[in-house]
């Protein structure tokens, strides 16, 4: 039987399956196969899916892959573990440059770590008193919010993420509360996996770089469910932010080997969804 090597990743909980697609072996228009293989339960489980690819100017080239199975924008936990995994792999030294969904990055593996340098941003639009909106390689919704751990996230993020003015294409929707001078917590509702994970690289930039509008100051620690990732940056004004960084684990779960049949390339409904 035709099987797939793979090998899984976390960080800070936010959980991927990545594939060295060098040769060009992976069925990547296969969206039903992507969303069978990062399904819980019946698959392998992640929250999105990795291709380590040829670049012509850069180490590799990162494609990244929602749960749902369709190609989505950067993913910056996604793109500290695909350095995590290059590096392992030999594919890269310790200091890297590669290419994703933005453009170029460069990254360094620090021990069991990967700081991954961010494209500079420009424009944070307000989009209420407590609520703003940016992009940081991916779109994201950012809200000041009390009692976060009690904060309906599923509902709201879900009702924000569908809803005016961000239609179809949808947003991601963070909610964050401070926790002391130089931390915040965060929770994050993820377009594409359209639930709540346990960490969002981007979204970990997008809410720290919010948090600096209210007076908070480089290096920034955000605490996500399922670990705690720095926010590094400069404030050129308001809305422009340099020298942005993302730190934080990147981890080798395990290996495997995923069977290419008919029965595992499609997710099978739930009977009472
Ligand atoms: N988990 C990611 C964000 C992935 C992008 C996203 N779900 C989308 O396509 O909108 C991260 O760590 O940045």
């Amino acid at each position: 039987m035709n099987t797939i090597s793979f090998e899984k990743y976390q960080g800070a909980g936010n959980d991927f399956i990545i594939i060295d697609n060098r040769t060009g072996h992976f069925p990547k228009q296969n969206a039903r196969l992507i969303a069978a293989m990062c399904r819980r339960r019946f698959g392998v489980g992640a929250d999105g899916l990795i291709l380590i690819e040829q670049a012509p100017q850069a180490h590799f080239k990162m494609i990244y892959f929602n749960a749902d199975g369709y190609e989505g924008s950067l993913c910056g936990n996604g793109a500290r573990c695909a350095v995590a995994f290059a590096h392992k792999h030999g594919i890269c030294p310790q200091s890297v440059v590669f290419e994703a969904y933005d453009g170029m990055h460069e990254a360094k593996v620090l021990g069991k770590e990967v700081k991954l340098k961010m494209q500079d941003v420009r424009g944070i639009e307000q989009m209420a008193t407590d609520a703003c909106f940016l992009d940081t390689g991916s779109p994201h919704y950012v809200q000041w919010v009390h009692n976060l751990p009690a904060f309906p996230v599923l509902q709201e993020g879900r009702r924000i993420r569908y809803g005016e003015p961000f239609g179809q294409k949808g947003t991601n929707v963070n909610f964050i509360e401070q926790k002391d001078n130089n931390t915040i917590a965060i929770r994050t509702y993820e377009r594409g996996v359209e639930d709540e994970t346990y960490a969002c690289g981007t979204g970990a930039t997008a809410a720290a770089l919010v948090a600096a509008l209210r007076g908070m100051t480089s290096p920034l620690r955000v605490e996500a469910l399922g670990g705690t990732l720095t926010v590094y940056f400069h404030r050129q004004n308001s809305e422009h932010f340099t020298d942005i960084y993302l730190q934080g684990p990147a981890t080798f779960v395990f290996s495997g080997e995923y069977p290419l049949s008919t029965d595992t390339m499609a997710a099978p409904p739930l009977h009472f969804h």
